[in-house]
């Protein structure tokens, strides 16, 4: 059974909506009301080794790649980060990875802007759990469902550098890592552009982790909608681009996942904003497709020949 199958059909009827519970299974994050004008954004994720990193990998490199990656969920929400807890399993624990991992979590506190306020520690196979935790104002935060027929179909930054990184990751040095290594090792994690998203700018927001392809259809499926996608103004990683040529890297970029840039949609009225916001905050953003009423269909426009996609994207199972 697929992830997606299991959280549908198996979890998501356990949660329920109530008086606190303002979103509960199936967005990027969940919102918990805690007063008149305040909401709790709290989402967690779990890196496996040979899964998410490389076996080998410098471990100050993987957890703070993972905080980046959790944070990433409260960027999509358009969240202001609070802290994040940290659970860690390994097979053993001596001074120098205990150095490695003090010093991963260091640095994921300072690029990410987010604070530890806990964990867990236990003996297992090498894995991560990140929490966290994040604030909106009362109904501010972005979701995946909510894009209308027409809107805009945008993303941020460049995809397809950490999937092509990936391909060769070979060197885990952290004092040397190459500007494409650094697509992987550092997800980008807009969370000012995120924020800015939230005040009125964005329908529908989510964080591209499992590929274009793939991730797209959470929107197209909330929204019951479907999308034309433009081939040619996909932002292709140029270090990726210049590793693997122009259509395999079109494929990572489609594909490969792990990107965390954020893809959202925001009615045509709406371009200038998003522009002068990504100025403002040091985005780069790309309009790449549009919506449209074609039930979840995604459609990839190639010098003015449309292609239905099947791809789905990266998938555990
Ligand atoms: N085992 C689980 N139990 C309950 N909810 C889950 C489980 N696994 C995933 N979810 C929920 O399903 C939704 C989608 O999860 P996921 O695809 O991992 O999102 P993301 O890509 O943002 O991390 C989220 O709301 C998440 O909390
Ligand atoms: C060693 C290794 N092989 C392959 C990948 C590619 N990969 C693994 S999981 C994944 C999808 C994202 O992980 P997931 O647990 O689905 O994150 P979530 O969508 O929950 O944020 C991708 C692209 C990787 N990151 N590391
Ligand atoms: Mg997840």
């Amino acid at each position: 059974m697929k992830e997606f199958s299991f959280i549908k059909e198996f979890m998501k009827p356990l949660s329920v909506s109530d008086e606190h519970v303002v979103l509960g299974i199936g967005d990027d994050a969940a919102v918990i009301r805690l007063g008149e004008n305040e909401e709790l954004v709290v989402s967690t994720d779990t890196q496996v080794e040979s899964r998410h990193f490389p076996v080998g990998a410098d471990y100050a490199l993987v957890v703070a790649r993972a905080i980046g990656c959790a944070v990433s969920d409260l960027a999509a929400m358009g969240a202001q980060p609070l802290g994040f807890t940290l659970s860690l399993s390994c097979p053993n624990l001596n001074v120098e990875l205990a150095r490695r991992i003090a010093e991963g979590v260091a640095m994921g506190i300072e690029r990410y802007q987010t604070p530890i306020i806990g964990g867990d520690t236990v003996q297992g196979p090498f894995t991560i759990s990140v929490t966290v935790m994040g604030r909106v104002e009362a109904g501010q935060a972005l979701r995946r469902t909510g894009a209308q027929d027409d809107d805009d179909l945008w993303v941020t930054g460049t995809l397809g550098g950490s999937a092509a990184a990936l391909e060769e990751i070979d060197n885990t040095d952290i004092g040397n890592l190459s500007a494409l290594d650094q697509a992987y090792w550092q997800p980008p994690c807009r969370l000012e552009f995120g924020q800015g998203l939230a005040r009125g700018i964005a329908t529908s927001c989510l964080d591209l982790s499992d590929g274009l392809a793939g991730d797209v259809r959470h929107i197209l499926q909330s929204s019951g909608l479907g999308a034309e996608i433009d081939r040619g103004r996909i932002p292709i990683n140029p270090l990726a681009l210049g590793r693997v040529g122009r259509d395999a890297s079109f494929e990572l970029a489609f594909q490969g996942g792990d990107d965390y840039e954020l893809l959202f949609t925001a009615p045509a009225s709406k371009r200038q904003e998003v522009e002068s916001l990504s100025l403002t905050s040091n985005t780069p953003v790309t309009r790449i497709g549009r919506l449209n009423l074609n039930r979840e269909i995604l459609l990839i426009v190639d010098d003015g020949n449309a292609t239905i996609c099947t791809n789905s994207g990266y998938g555990h199972f």
